[in-house]
């Protein structure tokens, strides 16, 4: 059934979370970017977008002036935490440094 599709145990998205400090769960993997300016946020979410379109995977992004909110689940599984979601985290944390964002997942809403 494609919603069961390799989705991780809550283990697993700990075990991952442990060297992916800039995110948390929280029905998927969130967090909240905090760059300089609004301009460097633009570049930010242009830097996620790429990676999306590359790894044909895509985020919930909310731009808020200088700050990125960012939801990875899968929708191909149900909408849970799969290993895609994982890569993706981590290429955006990647950029993110690259950028000088400030990862700020303690900010993100609660439900
Ligand atoms: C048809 C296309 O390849 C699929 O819809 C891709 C696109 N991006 C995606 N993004 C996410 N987050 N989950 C998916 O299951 C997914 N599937």
């Amino acid at each position: 059934m494609a919603g069961n599709r390799d989705h991780l145990t809550q283990a697993d998205v700990d075990d991952a979370l442990r060297v992916l400090p800039d995110w948390k769960y929280q029905d998927g993997l969130v967090t909240v970017y905090k760059t300089p300016t609004a301009a460097e946020a633009l570049a930010l979410i242009a830097a996620v977008g790429e990676i999306a379109e590359q790894q044909n995977h895509h985020p919930d992004l909310e731009w808020r002036y200088n700050r990125v909110h960012l939801r990875y689940v899968s929708h191909d599984a149900g909408g849970t935490v799969t290993p895609r979601d994982i890569a993706a985290a981590a290429s955006v944390s990647e950029a993110a440094a690259g950028l000088g964002a400030a990862a700020q997942p303690e900010r993100y809403p609660e439900p």
